[in-house]
């Protein structure tokens, strides 16, 4: 295990399950085709990271929608995704076995996501492993979203841990980036980003394909 670990905060959409490419259909239903943004699937890529409030105003703006619309567009979104994605739900591969290795070595775990609360449910509730999160910090748990720290920390508070004992997993160069804001080590997984993403990211310490990787294996052998 890295130097002084007692916690792991794994982010959700990408990491814990592979559905980027959901939410990238979903937004380029809601952005494009239904409110008629001038965006091409790819740039749609590269602007949802974040709470689904900082989307739409990233893209149309402070004062173009009222609150209500917000909340009803982010709900549309995640009905298209949630509706799309449910028959492909599974863990990424590793990933049951690494958590209960995990929980056996006393690491402490939480789910520190963009998403909202009821989509972090959807996930861990389906696939039956919320019993291995101590804490779950979603979009409505803070009032600014990745790059920015906030979430993250708030996950090691909860888990009453120092940043420097946190290692985060992350498959976005934006969350890696609220990672190293918030003082956080971080690993890598590449479902949605090759490894050239996150180059200028200095708290990087692994890059790993999945939770069958020897480099996060090796975190449990006795030394
Ligand atoms: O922080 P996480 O778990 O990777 O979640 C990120 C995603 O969460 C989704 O709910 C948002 O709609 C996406 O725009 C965002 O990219």
């Amino acid at each position: 295990m890295p130097s002084k670990t007692t916690a792991f905060l794994f982010d959700l959409n990408g990491t814990i399950i592979d559905d980027m490419a959901f939410h990238a259909k979903a937004w380029y239903h809601i952005l494009a085709e239904d409110l008629g943004a001038d965006l091409t699937f790819e740039e749609v890529k590269q602007e949802m990271y974040g709470k689904n409030a900082e989307v739409l105003v990233r893209i149309f703006g402070e004062d173009h929608f009222e609150k209500n619309e917000i909340e009803e567009l982010s709900s549309k979104k995640e009905n298209y995704y949630q509706t799309a994605y449910k028959p492909h739900l599974e863990l990424i591969n590793g990933l049951q076995d690494f958590l209960a290795q995990a929980a056996a070595a006393n690491v402490k775990m939480a789910i520190a996501s963009a998403a909202i609360t009821d989509n972090i449910g959807f996930v861990i509730d389906n696939l039956n492993i919320r019993q291995y999160f101590d804490a779950l910090v979603s979009a409505d748990d803070v009032s600014t979203s990745k790059p920015d720290p906030e979430t993250f920390l708030k996950a090691a508070e909860k888990l009453n841990t120092a940043p420097a004992a946190c290692i985060v997993f992350e498959d976005a160069p934006k969350g890696v980036e609220a990672a190293r804001n918030a003082g956080m080590r971080c690993v890598v997984i590449t479902t949605a980003h090759p490894k050239e993403d996150f180059a200028q990211y200095d708290n990087v310490i692994g890059y790993i394909a999945d939770y069958t990787d020897p480099y996060i294996k090796n975190f449990f052998q006795q030394p």
